[in-house]
């Protein structure tokens, strides 16, 4: 896929970042840096507080204290909305798509925020919004050529098996043309095939589009083959943030999945 040209990707800088729920502490000053273009993985028994770290990166959740920073632009506090402009996109654990709405239409969803004609001129289908609704088309479907679903276009979203689906989500949340991409355990629910296939993808992502990626993945070996760096949590604190080979291999993360398969 051609690259659009993207400002580059800045670091996301998380720091002492606490979020308390009515007495409990889902995350205690938990800290770490996604450095550019590397796939950055937040890993963790259940409950260790990696889909309250997802949704505070992504504005969903505010946090109680501490700071997220991407680039010179402090996050914490701002909503969803104002954080997908600044080039952070992410995917849901659950199928988030409109089911009824072609893939097309899905993907044009995805460039919303990219719009510039407006709901007016659009409705009114004004030469200057048709123009660059073939723009936005055109590009829809070179970003779905690039994920695999080209062929699926014209379907609707809610008929594609599974795996197709959660590529059709990834796809969405690459046509934001985002700078940071967010993936919560994009290969969840999938067979053998249909994770390696996703694998493929998000490697390609990274290596095609220089992006950085925020990955919250259950599949160890998905997680050891893709991340650069890996944070682990526990009970809301971070026990360990390296390479994968030495997050492997720290006591601490043996206890933390004493119980638990780290294949
Ligand atoms: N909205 C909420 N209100 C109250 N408690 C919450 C809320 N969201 C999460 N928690 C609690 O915060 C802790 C961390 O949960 P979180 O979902 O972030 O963990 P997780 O690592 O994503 O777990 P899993 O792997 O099971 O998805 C848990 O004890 C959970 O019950």
């Amino acid at each position: 896929m051609s690259e659009t040209p993207k400002s580059e990707t800045p670091e996301l800088v998380v720091e002492d970042v606490t979020v308390r729920f009515a007495g409990l502490v889902a995350l205690d000053a938990v800290g770490f840096t996604v450095r550019p273009g590397t796939v950055h993985a937040v890993i963790g028994p259940n409950g260790a507080g990696k889909s309250t770290c997802f949704n505070v990166l992504s504005g969903v959740y505010r946090a109680t204290s501490g700071s997220v920073r991407f680039g010179g632009r402090e996050l914490t506090g701002l909503p969803p909305h104002r954080i997908s402009e600044l080039g952070i996109a992410r995917t849901f654990q659950n199928l988030a798509l409109s089911a009824a709405l072609s893939v097309e239409d899905n993907l044009m969803l995805g460039r919303y925020r990219l719009t510039r004609a407006g709901i007016v001129a659009s409705g009114l289908r004004l030469p200057r919004a048709r123009r660059e609704e073939a723009r936005h088309l055109a590009r829809v479907r070179e970003i779905a050529d690039f994920a695999g679903i080209a062929h699926r276009l014209k379907e609707p979203a809610g008929g594609l098996p599974y795996g197709d689906q959660k590529r059709v989500e990834l796809a969405r949340a690459l046509c934001a043309e985002p700078r940071l991409l967010m993936l919560d355990e994009p290969v969840a629910g999938m067979n053998a095939t249909e994770r390696l296939e996703m694998a493929e993808l998000i490697v390609a992502v990274r290596a095609g589009l220089g992006i950085s990626i925020v990955l919250v993945e259950h599949d160890m070996g998905m997680v050891m083959r893709l991340a650069d760096r890996v944070t682990v949590l526990d009970f809301g604190k971070r026990i360990a943030d390296g390479t994968p080979g030495e997050v492997q291999e720290d006591p601490a993360v043996l206890r933390a999945y004493l119980g638990e398969e780290v294949s």
